[in-house]
Formats: structure tokens, sequence, C-alpha cells
């Protein structure tokens, strides 16, 4: 039986949620659960600890907003965790799975929904992910340099 074709994205455990190991193996074993919803593979993990030209190049595309000084703070503020994960739609599951970007709204639109459980504000929303294949390419590439995304993405084609 042909195994569905996998995606890959990046996700991020922000510093917020790093600052407590027993709340970062929690997130680990729902985002691996082996049932229908999550069931992601991790294909790379590493700890980041960023400076502050690091966060800027990463959220170059925010640049001029009215948070993006005070997004900075917060991403170079700690320790975070950077992931590659595997499964069929990854990008469009993992985010059904973090919720929307304001921890207020999923709340109320998304409860259940990881940013709905851990996100702090607006800013401090304890998760992120790839928005699109190419988004993945270039955010995965951007922390894992030696990992071949098209390489991987032509594997997963045979
Ligand atoms: N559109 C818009 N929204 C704003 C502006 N300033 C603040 N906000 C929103 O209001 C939220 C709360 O603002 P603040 O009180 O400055 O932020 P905070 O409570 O410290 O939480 P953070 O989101 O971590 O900054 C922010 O997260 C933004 O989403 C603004 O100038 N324009
Ligand atoms: N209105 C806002 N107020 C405060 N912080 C924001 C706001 N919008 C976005 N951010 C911060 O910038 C990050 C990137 O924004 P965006 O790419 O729009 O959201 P997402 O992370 O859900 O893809 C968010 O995760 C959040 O930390
Ligand atoms: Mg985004």
């Amino acid at each position: 039986m042909l195994l569905p074709r996998r995606q890959l994205t990046l996700a991020l455990l922000k510093p917020d949620l790093c600052a407590n190991p027993n709340t970062i193996s929690k997130i680990i074993s729902r985002i691996t659960a082996t049932n229908q919803h999550n069931n992601f593979e991790i294909i790379r993990q590493r700890e980041i600890l960023w400076r502050q030209q690091d966060a800027e190049a990463f959220y170059a595309e925010h640049r001029g907003r009215f948070f993006f000084e005070r997004l900075c703070g917060y991403m170079t503020s700690g320790p975070f965790m950077a992931l590659v994960l595997a499964r069929q739609d990854a990008i469009k599951e993992w985010r059904a799975l973090i919720g929307p970007t304001h921890p207020w709204r999923a709340r109320i639109n998304a409860p259940n929904t990881l940013r709905s459980l851990y996100g702090l504000t607006d800013t401090r929303n304890s998760f992120h992910g790839s928005d699109s294949d190419e988004t993945a390419k270039r955010e995965i590439e951007f922390f894992f340099p030696e990992l071949d995304v098209d390489a991987w993405r032509r594997q997963e084609e045979k």
C-alpha cells in the first residue's frame, strides 16, 4: 500500500515554553502522538539561542510592523526549540494544531489548540509554524542548513 506523501514544516517552541522542561516534554509527546490528528515525525530538533540579528533576519517580512521590536526581543529572551516535522499535510496540520496567531482568539475560536493552552499574549504566543512550502524550505534551511529540503522532497516523491 502506497504510504501518503509526507511534507516538511518548521516548528518553533518559543522561549516562554522552553523555560519549563516539563512543558516541552508534554508538547513533544502531543506532537508525536500516534493518532490521526497528530502523528508528526520529528526529523530534526535543535535548541537555539538567537542574537538580535538572527531574529531580525528570520522575521524580516515583519520589519516595520508595530510589533517587530517586541517580537525580536521576545525571540532573543532565551533559548527555544526548532523542530522539522514531517507528516501528510504537515504545514496545514501543524498550523491547525497550534491555532490562530492570537492566543485570546484561539481560546475563543480554537480551544485545545496549543496557542490557546500555552500562549500568553499576541507576541508571546509560544509557537511558530511555516505558512507555505516555500516558507518552510527557507525556514528549515535557516535553522538546519545541512538539511537539503529539495533532496528530501525528491526522495519522498519516489
Ligand atoms: N493594530 C495595533 N495593535 C496593537 C498596537 N499596539 C498594541 N497592539 C496590540 O495589542 C496587544 C497588546 O498590546 P501591548 O499591551 O503593547 O502588548 P503586551 O500586552 O505587552 O503583549 P505583547 O503582545 O507580548 O506585546 C499587542 O500584542 C498587539 O496585538 C498598535 O499600535 N496597533
Ligand atoms: N498583532 C500582533 N501583535 C503582537 N504580536 C504579533 C501580532 N501579529 C503577529 N505577532 C507576532 O509575530 C509573529 C509572526 O506573525 P505572523 O506570521 O503574522 O503569525 P504566525 O506566527 O501565526 O504565522 C507571531 O507569531 C507573533 O509572535
Ligand atoms: Mg507567520
